[in-house]
């Protein structure tokens, strides 16, 4: 696999966005060619946590005033070949880090667990609930042996949201977007039973909305990096939860995603129009928050030349907090 060296990319990455189920590409859309142009492709890069999940395709605007660049990254692979389980989320987390990006944007299909939440609708949740069952790796700074406790209480970027509400809320195509509520994160790879999901309203109560199997570790990754992140959630289904429904299959999913897949370009397409304000909405609000949360002792092992690190681990660290 291609070893791209990062570092040379000679552009600042404004905002990275990952699509998820359904949305694999974004250059098939001509209104989205009409404002942006394919400057670059990197190969499936291979980074000191693996390979990520897809080329990185590196964007610049043509109807700014200067050109802002943006990057695209499919989460599940382009064929999708990666189940959520095994979705190398180090790698595409680290990757964007290491493109010194930090803002993202991360496009889901979810259940809905509301009425009216309907598939098509695309919800802005604040806040995540974690079921998945410990399969995934999802703390760098475990895997690199250092101690640490950042914040998790706010897992999205409340000024990425606002950003995404402002620009969005009234675009006749996008037509529903909810603010706020609770994703589930479900391991999968099977969907809930009909007790899990009646469970998931239980727990949520009021502010239960939807469930995906992918928000988690991608969004601690990216809390633990430093990088403003949003989910947009794009309801293809209403779970288990409805008696009088059949259970959610696949074929439910499918049904919906290619007009979600629309209405996410659409989305995107907005974003791009007003890309301009991204950085000063978004500001870098997370500097220093991860070396803030590493324990006294170990924030001295990892300045005194990191002895408790072996080679490998000091590698990783270098890749992705090369400033430490
Ligand atoms: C294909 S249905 C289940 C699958 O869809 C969602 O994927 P993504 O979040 O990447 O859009 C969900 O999280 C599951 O992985
Ligand atoms: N009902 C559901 N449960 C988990 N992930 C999903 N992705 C789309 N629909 C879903």
């Amino acid at each position: 696999m291609a070893s791209h060296n990062l570092d040379q990319i000679k552009y600042d990455i404004s905002l990275t966005i990952i699509g998820g189920t359904g949305l694999y590409h974004i250059s098939d859309s001509p209104a989205l060619n009409s404002v942006l142009s394919l400057v670059e492709v990197i190969p499936i890069v291979e980074t000191p946590f693996g390979e990520t999940s897809s080329p990185i395709y590196i964007y610049k605007t043509t109807k700014t005033s200067n050109p802002v660049y943006i990057a695209f990254l499919a989460r599940h692979g382009l064929d999708h070949q990666y189940s959520p389980t095994s979705v190398p989320y180090q790698a595409n987390i680290s990757a964007i880090k290491r493109m010194k990006c930090n803002n993202i944007i991360a496009f889901s299909s979810v259940g809905s667990l509301k009425s009216d939440c309907k598939p098509t609708d695309f919800i802005l949740p604040d806040q995540i609930i974690d079921l998945t069952k410990g399969l995934r790796p999802h703390s760098f700074l475990n895997e690199l042996g250092l101690v640490g406790h950042i914040s998790f209480g706010d897992p999205f970027s409340h000024p990425l949201r606002e950003y995404l509400h402002s620009h969005n809320s009234s675009d006749p195509v996008i037509e529903s977007l909810h603010v706020g509520g609770i994703l589930f994160c479900m391991e999968g790879p099977q969907f809930s039973t009909r007790a899990e999901s009646l469970m998931y309203i239980k727990m949520g109560g009021e502010d239960a909305k939807c469930i995906n199997m992918s928000c988690v570790p991608e969004s601690k990754l990216a809390k633990e990096l430093e990088i403003n992140y949003q989910m947009v959630c794009m309801v293809t289904d209403y779970d288990s939860w409805r008696l009088t429904d059949k259970p959610v299959d696949i074929q439910e999913v499918v049904k919906n995603l290619k007009q979600n897949s629309i209405k996410a370009k659409q989305m995107i397409f907005n974003i791009v129009q007003n890309i301009e304000t991204l950085s000063a909405s978004v500001g870098t609000p997370l500097k220093n928050n991860t070396f803030n949360s590493i324990s006294i002792k170990n924030i001295d092992s990892v300045k005194t030349n990191n002895k408790y690190l072996n080679d490998e681990q000091k590698l990783k660290l270098d890749f992705i907090f090369p400033e430490w």
